[in-house]
């Protein structure tokens, strides 16, 4: 299966899925001179319930928090999009060192580590049949520096232990998503894809300008898991992010800063 090695990471997963070369892949660099000014965008609308988290999970390709999206009571609003998205789950990409880890770059500066929140168009029936239409998804970025200490994202840090492993999980109550989201919502916008297989072209994308921090102790902590099964050699869950791939015409718009 896919994966981020040498041998079935990113530059090998055109060989399966084919759209890995198709006309609005993700993630992008953003360059923010570059970046379109456009009136008609509104403010971002983000309104979560705690109580709808789930569980957590190591995934083998990332490690995600999962919530109950059967109502709308956590949900995506305002911004590019057009109705109600609601979140389905959040997770992150991150690096083997703290000069890299994240999917999309700002002039060409990666991040250490990137979090997804993604959410899904309700006009649709369930996830699965949002994920294969165009203005199906919607996930929300945020990336994250090195520099004190995020209290509010330890307690998906201390989950660790229970899903060191590929396949593990643990449940996950009363977390919060909206304390993990810097102080300003002002975010760019364009219409891309997932970043991991299967890469669909159905997602708008968000990404938020303000950074969210965290520390390098913090840092090694993701580090810590394992993209590996229980009893299998053991291979560090690292460097699990897409490198930019080509605009293809596509221009990243600004909301009104
Ligand atoms: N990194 S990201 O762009 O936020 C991202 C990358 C991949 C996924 N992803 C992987 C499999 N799926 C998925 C799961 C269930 C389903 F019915 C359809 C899917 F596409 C999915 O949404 C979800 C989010
Ligand atoms: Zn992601």
């Amino acid at each position: 299966g896919w994966g981020y090695g040498p041998t079935n990471g990113p530059d090998k997963w055109g060989d399966e899925y084919p759209v890995a070369n198709g006309p609005r892949q993700s993630p992008i660099d953003i360059v923010p001179n570059e970046a379109v000014y456009d009136s008609s965008l509104k403010a971002l609308k983000l309104s979560y319930d705690p109580s709808n988290s789930k569980g957590i999970l190591n995934n083998g390709h990332s490690f995600q928090v999962d919530f109950v999206d059967d109502t709308d009571s956590s949900t995506l609003t305002g911004g590019p999009i057009s109705g109600t998205y609601r979140l389905r789950q959040f997770h992150f990409h991150w690096g083997a060192s703290d000069d890299r880890g994240s999917e999309h770059t700002v002039n060409g500066i990666k991040f250490p580590c990137e979090l997804h929140l993604v959410h899904w168009n309700t006009k649709y029936p369930s996830f699965g049949e949002a994920a294969s239409q165009p203005d199906g998804l919607a996930v929300v970025g945020v990336f994250l520096k090195i520099g004190a200490a995020n209290p509010r994202i330890q307690k998906v840090l201390d989950s660790f232990d229970a899903i060191k492993t590929k396949g593990k999980q643990t449940t996950f109550d009363n977390f919060d998503p909206m304390t993990l989201l810097p102080a300003s919502l002002d975010y760019w916008t364009y219409d891309g894809s997932l970043t991991t297989p299967p890469l669909l072209e159905s997602v708008t994308w968000i990404v938020l300008k303000e950074p969210i921090s965290v520390n390098p102790a913090q840092m090694d902590k993701f580090r810590s898991l394992l993209f590996t099964g229980e009893g299998e050699s053991p291979c560090c869950m690292v460097d699990n992010y897409r490198p930019p791939q080509p605009l293809k015409g596509r221009q990243g718009i600004l909301w009104p800063q």
